[in-house]
């Protein structure tokens, strides 16, 4: 009740100074807060922002300051990291990861010589930076692909058995269900939970503040994309997958009580294309916000060698998508925010320098739509492109990611361009830029 009436009670535009909410995004409805007033943004997904934040070797310090300072700029200030990897046999895994290995499962003292401590400095200086810049961070602690490990990785640490790598076997189906089993395996909860306690009780090494006292960190998201399993297979997982939701962003709650909570959902694309087991997962109080994905190419609507040719088809898709969503916000009374969207750039090509007049259409339209939404007064809060590649260019001939390579938007498990947005790719950080302004003025 006090954080609550906190979020009630804060002045608008004066937060006082016994308000320990002061500066913490909170939620009244559908609508997020911030020191008394609404809060709406346009963001980035910055993947790989602790990477960047980590010493030299494995950071780049100078680049991330001054990519800070450019999304700043623009009014991107909203980002969404990469806060948990794993070690793993992944062909197309990250490396290093932030837990090198499996430590004591939950009950002991917390083992911390299981993370890499440069990485997790690298998220330090991450946040510091940001704070500095009044940015916000949306931080997830899992991942339901394999290119940070994930909990394909947790499945084979728990099972003994190899991982299960979808780029040796091209079996997704295969990859997703076994992904789910996570949800399932008891020891692998508990070196979840400890891995999330380590790092919601961190204390920033650079700026001494506890990670659940920053209000810089608006969210914590319980994994990226999580999904029931496979759309074919994945219906027997459900009420597993429920639970762990809602007993997860309980625990999440438990340790940072000022900071809000989402699930890192695609929305009905990632629940098994069902919008009513979107609805059932997502209804859990723990719950704080929703999130929902938006990837016409992935998801067959667009092409991805071409952009251009079902672009008005894919586009009336994905603007009902988007409706759908913000109408079940609506209806559950929570904010929503659509925290993925991207689209390959014309021809399908990796070249920065290669046109996106497709991408362009795309992310104009979609976010015109978000933007009369929340004019609307609509549940729609914001959203963070995916995603931002800054400086970072591969000059490897097959565009695919090895340790010490230079990071762009894209993880991984994806060719170097397939949809970042480069620091170069002017006209469409300039309509992200303006629907920043936009939404921002949205009363
Ligand atoms: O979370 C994600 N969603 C879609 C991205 C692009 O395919 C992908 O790289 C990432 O795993």
């Amino acid at each position: 009740l006090a954080l609550l009436l906190g979020c009630l009670l804060t002045l608008p535009g004066a937060a006082s100074a016994t308000d320990d909410r002061a500066g913490f995004v909170c939620v009244e409805g559908a609508r997020f807060v911030l020191d008394g007033k609404p809060y709406r943004f346009a963001g980035a997904n910055f993947w790989y922002g602790a990477y960047l934040g980590a010493p030299d070797g494995i950071g780049d310090r100078a680049r991330l300051r001054a990519e800070l300072d450019q999304l700043r700029a623009a009014g991107i200030d909203n980002l969404r990291v990469l806060a948990m990897s794993e070690a793993s046999d992944f062909r197309r895994g990250v490396d290093p990861a932030i837990m090198t290995a499996p430590g004591p499962l939950e009950g002991g003292p917390l083992d911390r010589s299981m993370f890499d401590e440069r990485l997790l400095q690298g998220l330090d200086v991450l946040l510091d930076e940001m704070g500095r810049r009044d940015m916000k961070a949306v931080l997830y602690l899992n991942n339901f692909w394999q290119w940070s490990g994930g909990m394909s990785q947790y499945v084979a640490w728990f099972t003994g058995e190899p991982v299960f790598d979808p780029d040796e076997s091209g079996d997704w189906n295969g990859f997703m269900q076994n992904s789910a089993r996570f949800y399932a395996i008891p020891e692998a909860q508990k070196l979840y939970r400890n891995a999330i306690k380590a790092v919601i009780t961190r204390r920033n090494s650079i700026n001494g503040k506890a990670y659940a006292d920053d209000p810089t960190v608006m969210s914590w998201q319980l994994a990226n994309e999580p999904r029931p399993g496979s759309d074919a297979d994945g219906h027997a997982n459900f009420p597993a997958y429920r639970q762990w939701i809602h007993d997860t962003a309980g625990y999440i709650r438990s340790l940072a009580p000022k900071q809000l909570v989402s699930t890192g959902s695609e929305g009905a694309m990632g629940s098994l294309r069902d919008d009513d087991l979107y609805i059932i997962a997502h209804a859990s109080p723990n719950v704080d916000y929703l999130t929902f994905h938006l990837w016409p190419s992935n998801w067959g609507w667009m092409d991805h060698d071409d952009p251009v040719a079902r672009l008005e088809s894919g586009l009336e898709t994905s603007l009902a998508y988007i409706d759908r969503h913000i109408d079940i916000a609506g209806k559950l009374d929570k904010p929503i925010v659509l925290s993925e969207f991207g689209l390959d750039r014309d021809g399908g090509s990796y070249d920065p320098a290669s046109r996106v007049t497709a991408r362009d259409r795309f992310y104009r339209a979609i976010l015109a739509r978000l933007l009369e939404r929340a004019k609307a007064g609509d549940a729609i809060a914001g959203s963070n492109f995916w995603a931002w590649g800054g400086r970072g260019r591969t000059t490897n001939p097959d565009f695919m990611w090895k340790a010490g390579d230079p990071f762009t938007g894209d993880p991984p498990q994806e060719p170097q361009g397939l949809f970042s947005l480069f620091d170069s790719d002017a006209s469409t950080l300039e309509i992200v830029s303006g629907h920043a302004k936009a939404m921002k003025a949205v009363d």
